[in-house]
Parts: C-alpha cells; structure tokens; sequence
C-alpha cells in the first residue's frame, strides 16, 4: 500500500493556529489538485485531534470526480480513517455521514461502551495497539480491504508518528504565504520529534501554485 502524507503549512511551518482551529492557507487551485488526490486514493486518513478541531468531510467537492470513479466501479467517495486510540470520535462527527465507509482505528484499552457507540454510527472498528493505536498493525487492515493508495491530511501528530514507523511513501506540501507564528501551533510534524536517525526526503518536484509553492517529496 502506498502512503502519501499531503498537508498544507504557512511558510513558518504551521498547520493552524494556537488555537487549533482549522485556517485557511490553500488557494483554490491548490483545494482543487487536493480534491484530485483524494479522488485518485483509496481512503483519506487523519487523527482524531484534526476530527475534533475541524470536524472534516473528508468527501470529494467535484461531482465529475465521483461520476469517474463510479465508472470505475468504486465508491463515489474515498474511505475515512481516523486514528483514535480512545474512541472520542463523536457520534455525529461529519466523517461518520454515509457518504463513504468510515474506519476507526482505536486501541485495546478504548472504552467499550465508546466503542459501542461507534459502531451503531456505522463505524467499521479497526483494533490496533494497547494504550494507542499501532499504526504498522493497523494499515495492513486497510490493504485487506482493497486500500492501494492511503492518502493522509494529518495532522501534525499523525504525520509524526507515520514517519517514525516509517510507513509514509511520499509528502506533499503545499507551502502558503501566510505567517502564522506561536510555540503551540501545530507543525507538519510534531509529535516527540526526531533527534537522530532524522528520515530522509528526496525532493521530486516544486510547482507554484495559487500564491505558494507545492513541494513533492520521496521518502528515501
Ligand atoms: N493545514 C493542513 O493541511 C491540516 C491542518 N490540520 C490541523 O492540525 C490540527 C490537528 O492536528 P493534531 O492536533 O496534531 O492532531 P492529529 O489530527 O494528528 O491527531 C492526533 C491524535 O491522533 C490520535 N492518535 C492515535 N494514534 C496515533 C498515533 N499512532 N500517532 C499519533 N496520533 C495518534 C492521538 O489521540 P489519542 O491518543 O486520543 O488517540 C493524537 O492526539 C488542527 O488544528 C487542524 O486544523 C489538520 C490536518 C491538515
Ligand atoms: N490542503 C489543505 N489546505 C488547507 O488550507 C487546510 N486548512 C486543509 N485542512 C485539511 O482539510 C480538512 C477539511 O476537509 P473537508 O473540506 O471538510 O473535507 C481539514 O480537516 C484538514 O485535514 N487542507
């Protein structure tokens, strides 16, 4: 399965702001080659602390690309995934609509009765890890289901932990002209942070797009 981490940062490398609410920072050309990307992937994935901030779609906008893809003879929409070791998913989070199949990753010690209410959402559950979810044990479920391309918006803290297991095949990052600054804004990649072994990226391409620039990156 190929994972491709695709995010949109300020040029001083934030996600949101202090806040943790969602900005603004693509254009509409860059929104559009996202709708593009998740329309050519097989599920979109994010953590549950993107759910909670934004409380995300996570659905294709262009109506041609669905038509494509029923075409195709695959669902209008890609699959949700949402990493969510504790099951705060709530129950009437915009991910859990019935536009597409929805898969929550949670782990062992996530509440039963949390769990519970998931599924009588429509959830597909997804166990994976003790205290929080195992990632590396977690996608090969997603490959059993037919998932040949995971795309992941983050945030910060997922995109962190995809690249300490070293399961994310490529980055793309769209780099917006916006100045967005504070110690606890969200960054591309937060998590522990690395402090040696640092993972290796082999920039493919830059492009400029609305007022930014796309950088796409290989993990070497
Ligand atoms: N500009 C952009 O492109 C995007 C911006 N954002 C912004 O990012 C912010 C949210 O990012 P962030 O707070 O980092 O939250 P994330 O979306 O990265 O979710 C993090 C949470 O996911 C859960 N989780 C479960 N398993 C794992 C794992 N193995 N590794 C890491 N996390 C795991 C954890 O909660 P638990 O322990 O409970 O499981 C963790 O706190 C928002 O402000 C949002 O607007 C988000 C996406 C894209
Ligand atoms: N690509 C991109 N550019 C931005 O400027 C953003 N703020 C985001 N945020 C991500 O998009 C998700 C919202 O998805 P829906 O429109 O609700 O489907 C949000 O949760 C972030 O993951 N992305």
């Amino acid at each position: 399965m190929r994972v491709v981490v695709n995010a949109a940062m300020s040029a001083d490398g934030k996600l949101s702001s202090k806040r943790r609410d969602q900005i603004t920072i693509s254009g509409p050309d860059d929104f559009d080659r996202v709708d593009a990307l998740r329309a050519g992937s097989d599920a979109v994935m994010v953590g549950v602390g993107t759910v909670l901030a934004d409380d995300p779609h996570l659905t294709l906008d262009d109506p041609e690309r669905q038509t494509a893809r029923r075409e195709r003879d695959e669902p209008a929409h890609p699959a949700r995934v949402v990493a969510d070791s504790r099951a705060r998913t709530p129950t009437d989070a915009r991910i859990l609509d019935d536009a597409a199949t929805t898969y929550v990753f949670v782990a062992e010690s996530a509440p039963a009765e949390r769990i519970e209410a998931l599924e009588a959402a429509g959830a597909r559950l997804v166990t994976a890890g003790e205290e929080r979810v195992d990632l590396a044990s977690a996608l090969p479920s997603l490959e059993r289901e037919g998932v040949e391309q995971l795309m992941v918006e983050g945030g910060g803290e997922l995109i962190f932990s995809l690249f300490e297991a070293g399961l994310a095949d490529e980055l793309r990052v769209f780099v917006g002209s916006k100045l967005v600054g504070g110690r606890d804004a969200p960054t591309l990649a937060d998590g522990e942070g690395f402090v040696a072994e640092f993972p290796e990226l082999e920039l493919d391409d830059v492009e400029r797009v609305d007022d930014g620039v796309l950088l796409r990156y290989a993990v070497v």
